[in-house]
């Protein structure tokens, strides 16, 4: 094989996957979610992959991208985001907002962010076409692994067993709605991936039954590192309350309240370390935050902090001024849990259990699914990324995107919970 390292081709294919009807305090999981697969195709024959968000606003940066990107090569990373910058031109103003992204529950979306979570794909693709060139794993090119495995927590949802009227895939799952649901699926997790460690999302009921879930596990897992996310749901009142009432059974208490004002508020007033995934997601973000003590942990994301090497970098920043690291995710499949790992890898602070959403991907479009061992994933010493593109489930996954009539191609939890109620409206941020 050729070790020409051009791009001669960047392949972009949009898919929708089935997601099983997971609650959060927006709605309700859509039967099938959009993800996004970028290949980038060395003209020596080498093809490396990545995966990001899918909706329609990241398919639109995307594209201009995987035009312009063909004879760059795959080692000018630099290069890539220096690209990105002047071609991906201004996301679509409907798609940016300053304030908390009400589908995916992630933080602001500003351009930049928006961005940064396109160009992440394309790095990680670019990363493992590099790897496979040279024989080794995008680990390697971060400057090596400081751990064989990276230890995940279990992602607890409130769920139904089915999605309205029967839609999308039986993933085989009961319901879970209360504190019994919550400790029999927590169990089943630990059981089928060895999970030591679990995150409760919240948000969806009232504190009071969120707490008790949380005790419920305390009690069933005793001594396990146990968190509560509501997605920014509450007031500082509320999370205050939280915080005395099951403080003490918490490893950390992610963003209780949803901005950087109302956390650093919470923070002053509780000993519970507070996480987010919400009000620290940009640099931009950092100074203020981190000033004002607002959070104890960051929750990392190689998608919307703009890829792998973005990542180390946060990384860095918060081994710094002392806050600690864990990792967010989102709906993903096999390629996101694969990058993930391998950053996840290379970072010597990473001071708590990554969350994954993976154990409720039943679909994939790698040829051998990522597998948790006790809880852990190991890293892979393969070239590249070190997992295979199974094109058929690709094509498949693919297909039903192309039939679907746009329904389902932006991810809106909050219509999709209007299946089920139609009164439902976006629900106000604080809630409770
Ligand atoms: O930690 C988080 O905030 C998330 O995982 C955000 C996700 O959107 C989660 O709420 C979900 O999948 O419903
Ligand atoms: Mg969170």
């Amino acid at each position: 094989m050729s070790q020409d390292l051009t791009i001669g081709e960047i392949r972009l294919t949009p898919v929708l996957t089935a997601d099983p009807p997971l609650l959060n305090t927006q709605g309700v999981h859509q039967p099938y979610t959009p993800r996004l697969i970028v290949e980038a195709v060395t003209a020596g024959g080498i093809t490396g992959v990545g995966e990001t968000y899918g909706d329609t606003a990241y398919l639109r940066l995307a594209a201009p991208l995987a035009v312009a990107l063909p004879g760059h090569r795959v080692s000018d990373v630099n290069g890539l985001h220096d690209l990105a910058a002047r071609v991906c031109g201004p996301a679509p103003e409907s798609a940016v907002s300053s304030s908390v992204d009400a589908s995916g529950l992630r933080g602001v979306r500003t351009a930049e962010k928006l961005r940064l979570s396109v160009v992440s794909a394309f790095e990680v693709a670019l990363l493992d076409a590099f790897g496979k060139a040279l024989g080794l794993p995008v680990h390697a090119l971060l400057g090596g692994k400081v751990r064989d495995a990276v230890e995940y927590s279990g992602y607890l949802f409130y769920r139904w067993a089915r999605h309205p009227d029967g839609a999308g895939e039986d993933d085989g799952w009961e319901a879970a709605l209360d504190p019994a649901g919550i400790v029999a699926q927590a169990r089943r997790l630990a059981r089928e991936h060895g999970f030591r460690s679990f995150k409760l999302k919240g948000g969806v009921f009232p504190p009071g039954e969120e707490t008790a879930a949380v005790r419920a596990l305390a009690e069933a897992f005793p001594g396990r590192p146990l968190r509560l996310d509501p997605n920014g749901a509450w007031t500082v009142e509320t999370s205050l309350r939280v915080a005395d009432e099951i403080g003490g059974l918490l490893e950390y208490l992610e963003d209780p309240a949803g901005t950087v004002d109302r956390m650093a508020r919470v923070a002053a007033a509780t000993e519970v370390p507070l996480a987010t995934n919400m009000c620290v997601t940009t640099f931009a973000e950092i100074p203020e935050a981190f000033a004002r003590r607002a959070v104890r942990v960051v929750l990392s994301d190689h998608h919307y902090w703009g890829g792998p090497r973005n990542t180390r970098e946060l990384a860095a920043i918060c081994r710094i001024h002392g806050v600690g690291l864990s990792m967010h995710s989102n709906t993903h499949l096999g390629i996101s849990l694969a990058a993930m790992n391998q950053v996840a890898a290379v970072v010597p602070n990473l001071d708590h259990a990554c969350d994954t959403h993976y154990p409720w991907q039943t679909e994939d479009v790698i040829t051998e699914r990522l597998a948790f061992d006790g809880g852990s994933l190991t890293v892979s010493d393969r070239p590249g990324l070190g997992v295979e593109l199974d094109r058929e489930r690709l094509a498949a996954l693919h297909r039903r995107w192309l039939a679907d009539d746009g329904a389902l191609r932006d991810r809106d939890d909050a219509r999709a919970m209007r299946r089920a109620d139609p009164g439902w409206r976006t629900q106000p941020v604080p809630r409770w």
